[in-house]
């Protein structure tokens, strides 16, 4: 796996809101089998416990100042009266990324990256912009497109229903589009997409059908919001033993003598090309960096 060593796509299958003011549920988040979690000072914390909120982060992260997990906290609107005082935070703290709420122009991003390069010249730290809103949806190939350091587009669908007036409807029939817009603005820029959260955690099989579409439709995982989804949502989105075992058979299928010089093979009456090669080997990378996070745990 040499050659994919520095261009292994980071594994986002799960990606837990946690809010920042509450202490039980902060303590329980850094042992969670999540790839990440999103420490949230927006919509899930009262305007009057925003500056207890962003104490408590500051306490877990000088207490757990490396982590396993991805590390990604969501500030308020920078408009907003508790914006500039949760990017300060960032920049004290240094998450993995910082999450922008109701994004509808490049310009917002630009605005918290020159912020940042203020309050922490050092290390630029990455953006994460959320898609939540009727423009937000209509722009997000500019967004994508034209932010420097913007890294994931996370959909947000409770905003987007409540300012669309879509209902929440099993299947997603409605609002199917308007996902693959996202989708399919993010992976034209390199930028990764992450589905919305679910809200009605003891449905199962209601979470279960929304992971399988999610996935089909090419989003990297899902923003999650209680702990019991991590389980189901690191099966949907990650390497299957099946994948896994077609992935072995493509690498070693072009590894044979007379497949080296060529760029399209048949592989048990399937047309296999190089392009399926590259496929194959992130695959095997990112599900060897999962049991190896796994294992140092
Ligand atoms: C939804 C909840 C309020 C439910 O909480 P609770 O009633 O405490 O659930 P349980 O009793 O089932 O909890 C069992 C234990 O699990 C811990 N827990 C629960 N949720 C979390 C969590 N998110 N992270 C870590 N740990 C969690 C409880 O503390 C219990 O522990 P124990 O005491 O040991 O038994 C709650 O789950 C919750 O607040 N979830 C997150 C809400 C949130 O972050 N909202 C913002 C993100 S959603 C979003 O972004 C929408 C988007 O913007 C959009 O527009 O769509
Ligand atoms: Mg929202």
């Amino acid at each position: 796996m040499e050659f994919l060593k520095d261009h292994i796509p980071p594994v986002r299958r799960s990606l837990l809101s946690v809010p920042a003011d509450n202490r039980r549920a902060l303590e329980k988040a850094p042992k969670l089998d999540c790839d990440g979690v999103i420490y949230d000072l927006e919509d899930s914390v009262a305007p009057e416990k925003k500056s207890e909120a962003r104490d408590n982060l500051a306490q877990a992260f000088s207490q757990q100042p490396q982590s396993q997990q991805q590390r990604i906290v969501r500030i308020n609107p920078l408009e907003s009266e508790f914006g500039a005082d949760d990017l300060k935070l960032v920049a004290k703290i240094k998450p993995d990324a910082v999450a922008l709420p109701k994004v509808e122009h490049a310009s917002e991003i630009a605005e918290v990256v020159d912020m940042l390069a203020q309050f922490a010249p050092v290390r630029p730290i990455a953006l994460w912009a959320m898609i939540e809103t009727p423009k937000g949806v209509l722009n997000a190939s500019s967004i994508a497109a034209e932010s420097k350091g913007l890294k994931c587009l996370v959909v947000g669908l409770n905003d987007l229903r409540k300012e669309t007036g879509v209902l929440p409807q099993a299947g997603r029939a409605y609002l199917v589009p308007w996902l693959m817009q996202i989708v399919l603005a993010g992976r034209a820029y390199g930028v990764d997409v992450i589905d919305s959260v679910f809200n009605d955690f003891k449905d199962n099989a209601g979470f279960a059908s929304e992971c399988a579409q999610g996935r089909a439709m090419g989003f990297s995982g899902k923003m999650l919001i209680h702990p019991a989804q991590i389980e189901m949502a690191n099966q949907h989105f990650g390497p299957d033993p099946q994948s896994l075992e077609e992935a072995e058979a493509i690498v070693s299928a072009f590894e044979q003598p007379e497949a080296r010089s060529l760029n399209v093979i048949n592989l048990n009456g399937k047309m296999i090309e190089r392009l399926h090669l590259v496929q194959a080997k992130t695959l095997l990378a990112q599900a060897a960096m999962i049991l190896e996070r796994k294992r140092s745990r």
